[in-house]
């Protein structure tokens, strides 16, 4: 499912209207009748409006009928929810054009985009939907016949989380991309010009790099964290050079949060020992250095936690209101995720089953490339930005 802004600068205000009241007609909804997207979208034009939008809405794939239907309603598809949050980050002015995707992970589209200004930031998409929920249903009962819901409610649990560990890491000085927003389940975070360590072949000193590396681990411990997925493709090596140009450091960047987990989780400890065994796997690949150092071991990380005064960034986080609940349900998604590698080409086999025509006439194909043109008037730059717009004047 690749986002796909083509139909965006051609929907009307009723229809974005619509839009949204089938979004929050989903929060109770399995599949929303027409007569609660009538009530809440509560259009002037009255049931006839409303029946205008949804066939606009429904014509490329924004909301989808379900074939089984008993009775005549609607559902948000993937591109629905995409097109509510561009809207939303476009309203705040933190998105003004959308480029080409930079990349794609298990759980997630990588887009570039622009403000206003050409700035150039990411958006990062969260897309927990492309596991087979059958492996989650069976263990959590928050899926209980509300397969489509489920999706909404576990990419946004990413991408909630996703930005309260970015914004208190960055408070607290780690090096990470500054997050910009947050709308349902995507974030705009700071465009970070480095490539991932796996794309580096060589570098001048190995045992620098690997030793910055391990005190990264060892300093989030220290604040109660561990990454999760400390591996070659979430780890961004940028060349910082000294003013004169004499010499150039390495310093790494670090991104990808939602499976971060405390130090007083009940398995921290794999996951410590995880962390610190992927960054020595790839050192001695890549770079053929093996540190002689033993460690680090989890049980001197733990003794650290809190200490020097340091803030305790997993308090911190749940205190931001990504609560106990919310942290077990997305935990319960990531792992199944984990557990299910072949599972990410595509949506959830039960949306395939469920669905008429999701992606209608707009599709998703060829989205990857070409530009997207979603505003009234055409702003080309050098980096094939295209401007984005809204028409509804909110
Ligand atoms: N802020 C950023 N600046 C530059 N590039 C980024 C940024 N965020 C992500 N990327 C690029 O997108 C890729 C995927 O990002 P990320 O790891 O956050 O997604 P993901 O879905 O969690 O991936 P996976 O689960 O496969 O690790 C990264 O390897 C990196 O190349």
């Amino acid at each position: 499912m690749l986002l796909d802004t083509k139909a965006m600068r051609h929907l009307t205000a009723e229809d974005w209207r619509v839009l949204t009241a089938v979004e929050m007609g989903s929060k109770n909804h399995e599949l929303v009748p027409t007569p609660l997207i009538e009530k809440i979208a509560r259009l002037k034009g009255g049931a006839s409006g409303v029946h205008k939008s949804i066939s606009a809405l429904a014509k490329v794939g924004l909301i989808a009928r379900m074939k089984e239907a008993k009775y005549d309603g609607y559902r948000l598809s993937y591109g629905g929810l995409d097109y509510l949050a561009l809207h939303t980050h476009a309203s705040r002015k933190h998105v003004y054009s959308v480029g080409s995707r930079v990349g794609v992970g298990k759980e997630s589209d990588i887009m570039i985009v622009a403000d206003d200004q050409g700035t150039q930031k990411i958006l990062k998409i969260h897309r927990l939907g492309r596991i087979s929920f059958r492996t989650v249903k069976t263990n959590r009962d928050y899926l209980k016949n509300r397969q489509s819901a489920s999706w909404m409610y576990l990419s946004r649990l990413a991408a909630i989380k996703e930005y309260a560990f970015m914004q208190a890491l960055r408070e607290e000085g780690f090096p990470v991309p500054e997050p910009i927003a947050q709308s349902r389940h995507t974030i705009v975070m700071t465009l970070i010009d480095a490539p991932p360590m796996r794309q580096i072949s060589s570098v001048p000193d190995p045992a620098a790099l690997y030793a910055e590396l391990i005190s990264l681990i060892l300093r989030l411990a220290k604040h109660g964290l561990i990454h999760g997925d400390f591996n070659e493709f979430n780890i961004l090596i940028r060349e910082d050079k000294t003013d004169d140009d004499s010499t150039t450091t390495l310093t790494p960047i670090l991104i990808d949060f939602p499976q971060m987990v405390s130090m007083d989780h009940q398995n921290a400890e794999m996951y410590f020992d995880r962390d610190v065994a992927c960054v020595k796997r790839f050192f001695a690949r890549r770079f053929h250095f093996e540190s002689t150092a033993p460690g680090p071991f989890f049980k001197d990380a733990k003794k650290t936690v809190g200490r020097d005064g340091v803030r305790r960034l997993d308090a911190v986080v749940e205190a931001s209101g990504f609560t106990k609940k919310m942290a077990k349900d997305l935990e319960a998604a990531i792992r199944a995720q984990e557990a299910n590698p072949k599972s990410d080409a595509g949506e959830s086999e039960e949306d395939s089953e469920e669905e008429e025509d999701d992606e209608g006439e707009s599709g998703s194909e060829g989205g990857e490339e070409g530009l997207q043109v979603i505003g009234d008037q055409v702003v080309e730059n050098e980096e094939g930005l295209e401007k984005l717009t809204i028409n509804d004047g909110t």
